[in-house]
């Protein structure tokens, strides 16, 4: 059984793809904005956002979204506005005025909650990826009553077939809950089952982690490498994509230790972590507890976030454990 929402994820993040490739082969300088958190946000990100929203529009009027992006440096740009409305036209062939881009952007300043069904996109997690030409990923969750139940990550940049960089690239991830998690390459219709690597000696595992070392720290993550005979180099990459290559099988940890302080963004984790789920591995926080997104945008009772292929979970957890008791780190 395919759900229709399934289905209009699988559209709506495709055609966001579709986009993102487009800004990124014409992308100017001056289409870059940095955000308030200094973290920046391009032409695309609007576009992506805008395309999902449309798109999720016509099948589901009602619908409710919970998105990272809003109008307002379109509001005070007419050359970002312009430009964002002519992306998005051009991609859908459609003719929507600058007003109705805005307005579909601004559908994502819903609060989420415990309650309801509403969807979380991020319309391009990674843009520091996406601007050096790295990895990224247009992720869209569903969540029912404070549970995400599906998920879709497109990831233009990622190769096809394992990590090989000379092979075909751009993929998507798809998980429903209780129905498997599956990858379908860009250009085809066949969504392939995957299931995470059956390694159950941590000595043979793979890491990956953040690309930025400011979003993940890699000093906590090489100590706990090392705690675990890690002998491998880890994988840095932006993204979401790091959750489809846990799902996969290409890496059997996934360790993001942000900053103190620092709250996790729901529309960071909600597709990517139900994927992993599905695809047989282990999501929770760096103390164990699962990712709770029916907190509002964001993930406020829990920190940081470790992702594995569950066989050898409790391993990696106890390593945690230690290197964070010899840092003097207190641990929940
Ligand atoms: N100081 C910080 N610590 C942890 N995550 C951060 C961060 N600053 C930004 N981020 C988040 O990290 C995401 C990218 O994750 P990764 O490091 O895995 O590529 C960003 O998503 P966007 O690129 O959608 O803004 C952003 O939400
Ligand atoms: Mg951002
Ligand atoms: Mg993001
Ligand atoms: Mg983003």
């Amino acid at each position: 059984m395919v759900s229709k929402e399934r289905e209009v994820a699988i559209e709506a993040v495709l055609k966001a793809c579709k986009v993102c490739q487009k800004v990124f082969n014409t992308l100017v300088k001056g289409e870059t904005v940095i955000k308030a958190d200094e973290s920046p946000v391009t032409i695309g990100d609007f576009a992506s956002q805008a395309i999902v929203s449309i798109t999720l529009k016509k099948y589901f009027p009602d619908f409710k979204l919970v998105g990272e992006e809003n109008s307002q440096a379109l509001k005070e740009s007419e050359s970002l506005r312009k430009r964002v409305t002519g992306l998005v036209n051009s991609t859908l062939e459609t003719n929507y005025s600058e007003e109705e881009i805005m307005k579909a952007i601004d559908r994502g300043t819903f609060e989420g909650g415990s309650t309801g069904n509403f969807w979380v996109i991020d319309p391009i997690d990674g843009t520091k990826g996406f601007l050096r030409g790295g990895q990224y990923a247009v992720c869209l969750g569903y969540t029912v009553n404070g549970e995400v139940t599906l998920g879709v990550l497109g990831c233009p940049n990622l190769p096809c077939n394992d990590m090989d960089e000379d092979g075909p690239k751009g993929c998507l991830f798809i998980g429903e809950k209780g129905y498997g998690a599956f990858q379908r390459n860009f250009g085809s219709e066949e969504d392939i089952p995957i299931h995470v690597s059956s390694i159950d000696d941590s000595a043979k595992a793979k890491f990956c982690e953040s690309f930025e070392a400011g979003h993940s720290s890699h000093k906590d993550s090489a100590e706990i490498a090392k705690l675990l005979n890690i002998s491998l180099p880890p994988i840095r990459i932006d993204s979401q994509c790091k959750y489809g290559i846990i799902a996969r099988g290409n890496a059997q940890v996934y360790l993001r230790f942000p900053r103190e302080g620092y709250i996790e963004n729901t529309w960071d984790h909600a597709a990517g972590s139900l994927i992993v789920k599905e695809a047989g591995g282990i999501v929770c926080d760096m103390f164990g507890k699962p990712l709770d997104f029916s907190q509002g945008r964001k993930l406020s009772n829990n920190k940081g976030v470790i992702a594995t292929n569950g066989i050898i979970h409790s391993q990696v957890m106890n390593a945690i454990k230690s290197v964070f008791k010899l840092n003097n780190v207190l641990l929940g």
